[in-house]
């Protein structure tokens, strides 16, 4: 993906000014910057939730700039939030299965008739979820409402709806915010196998260093808008600039 010049106003506030940034095939890619630096627009800006005020989101040579929310995951791409965005009333295994949406569910005279396609479309989602189940190690909650479970448990839901897209590129908004610091080991090891074992790209927008640390071949670090710093954890971490901003200096 190739984000050029991209430009996002709330009002008089650029929260988004000028952002340029690669995201290469493969890679896990973390955006850092201290608050307001603009990570979380930018996560919901190529992800559509918000309409750009300039620029382009060029991703497999198409220009996303301008396309609607509810088709972007048609593109494969998905996303999870900071506060997680689930169906609370509904169980784990149903919140999965939205996430299988963007697959279609047939002809409303298909689903009348349960035609064979129809069941066909039905059991490779079931298929799929099932999968993302047994992948994240969700089989104890599989038929549990999603209100009744602990926030960490959530969270890796949020995440497993998002795999029931079968995405190419994955945005993860703050993954291990709320987690404690054996969740947040988990969640690395996860993030390393989608990106190993299913072979998607990642770029997650993270503070804990530690999580960053742990996963990312990349760091992008954000400031009022823009690139203020880009490397390894370990050069962004302690370039001057980057350090500067953190201080707000
Ligand atoms: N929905 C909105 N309406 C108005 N202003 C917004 C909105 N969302 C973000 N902003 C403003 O845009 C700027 C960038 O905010 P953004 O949330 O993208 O930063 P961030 O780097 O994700 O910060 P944090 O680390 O605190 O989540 C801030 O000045 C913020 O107040």
């Amino acid at each position: 993906m190739q984000v050029r010049d991209l430009s996002l106003t709330f009002g008089g506030v650029r929260a988004i000014a000028g952002l340029n940034l690669d995201v290469h095939v493969g890679e896990v890619l973390a955006i850092i910057g201290p608050n307001g630096a603009g990570k979380t627009s930018t996560l919901n800006a190529i992800t559509r939730v918000f309409d750009v005020s300039g620029g382009a989101i060029v991703f497999k040579g198409q220009d996303l700039a301008h396309v609607p929310r509810q088709r972007i995951a048609q593109y494969g791409i998905a996303r999870t939030f900071q506060n997680i965005e689930l169906f609370d009333a509904a169980t784990v295994m149903d919140n999965l299965l939205l996430g299988r949406h963007r697959f279609g569910h047939g002809q409303w005279w298909q689903q009348i008739l349960r035609t064979p396609a129809v069941t066909r479309l039905e059991e490779a989602a079931r298929a799929e979820a099932e999968a993302v189940i047994e992948f994240l190690d969700l089989s104890a909650w599989r038929h549990a409402v999603v209100a009744s479970l602990p926030y960490g448990v959530r969270k890796v839901v949020e995440l497993g709806r998002a795999l029931c897209t079968q995405p190419e590129l994955l945005f993860l908004d703050e993954p291990a915010s709320g987690l404690n610091p054996e969740e947040t080991r988990e969640l690395a090891f996860w993030i390393d196998d989608i990106r190993c074992d299913l072979g998607i790209t990642v770029v997650m927008v993270e503070h804990d260093m530690s999580l960053v640390s742990a996963v990312a071949d990349r760091v992008i670090c954000m400031a009022q808008g823009a690139v203020l710093s880009e490397g390894t954890p370990a050069q962004v971490q302690s370039d001057p600039a980057v350090i500067a901003a953190y201080l707000g200096t």
